[in-house]
């Protein structure tokens, strides 16, 4: 079937946990000076090739919108409408948050380490209530109200993260696709690795070998049911986006 619909997605530029080698999930890390550089040349890279949105989605946490506005600089409209859901956060990595991944490697092996950041469906260990990030994340402000408190995750694996996720895809993202509306969603590594399994169909296996890179925006195109004609087309040459795979999956390494 033909493509009838383009949708672009992008995970946010390097942040400073990132930089720091550091499990961040809901707690809100700032760009690091390469992320904004990231996220600049992301905008500079859809403007080469023309695109232009009327609507876009992003998380509530400010490395993912920080990379939006960016974007939407870049292009020329920094104005269209943002609607931000903690439905697009990344994952909530539990009691690993703060934690350095390489070290957390080191600690207790590279196949646990993988186990927490790529298993379908095995979490992470909950965030306790005497964890450094708990008061900081379950008293956020932005959280009053929406998720409910037994909404309110203290770990999750992708398997959970997709099922707070794709309620939103569904019940927003579609149907303006299906509207016809030009969309961008800026996000994060995990959330969006569950929109990727949901579109792809990919198996509960395939799925762990996937990392996205920071700051490359990608687009889909989808026929009129909403089937991938093509998937996962990066806006960035090809040894470069190899590369930063590679690298995202290396921070797992005991070093
Ligand atoms: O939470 C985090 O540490 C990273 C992803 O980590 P990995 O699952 O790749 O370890 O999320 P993001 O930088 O996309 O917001």
């Amino acid at each position: 079937m033909p493509a009838k619909y383009k949708i672009v997605m992008i995970r946010h530029g390097e942040s400073e946990w990132n930089q720091k080698n550091l499990f961040c999930g809901w707690y809100d890390a700032d760009l690091s000076d390469k992320g904004r550089e990231e996220a600049v040349s992301a905008g500079k890279a859809l403007k080469a090739e023309g695109y232009q949105f009327d609507v876009a989605h992003t998380s509530v946490l400010k490395r993912a919108q920080i990379t939006l506005n960016s974007v939407l600089k870049e292009i020329g409209q920094p104005d269209i409408p943002v609607n931000k859901t903690w439905r697009l956060n990344e994952r909530h990595y539990g009691g690993l948050t703060g934690l350095n991944k390489a070290e957390t490697a080191a600690k207790y092996g590279e196949a646990q380490v993988q186990i927490w950041r790529r298993s379908f469906d095995i979490p992470p260990p909950a965030m306790e209530k005497d964890h450094p990030y708990y008061e900081t994340i379950v008293k956020d402000p932005r959280y009053a109200g929406d998720p409910k408190p037994e909404e309110f995750p203290m770990f999750e694996s992708l398997k959970l993260t997709i099922e707070r996720t794709l309620p939103y895809w569904n019940e927003v993202i579609v149907p303006q696709i299906k509207e016809g509306k030009r969309i961008i969603i800026a996000a994060h590594g995990n959330s969006l690795r569950g929109i990727v399994k949901h579109l792809d169909e990919l198996s509960d296996a395939a799925i762990m070998e996937l990392n996205l890179p920071t700051g490359i925006p990608f687009v889909y195109e989808l026929d009129e049911n909403l089937k991938p004609v093509d998937s996962m087309v990066f806006l960035g040459d090809e040894e470069t986006v190899k590369k930063a795979m590679a690298a995202v999956a290396a921070q797992g390494k005991a070093k």
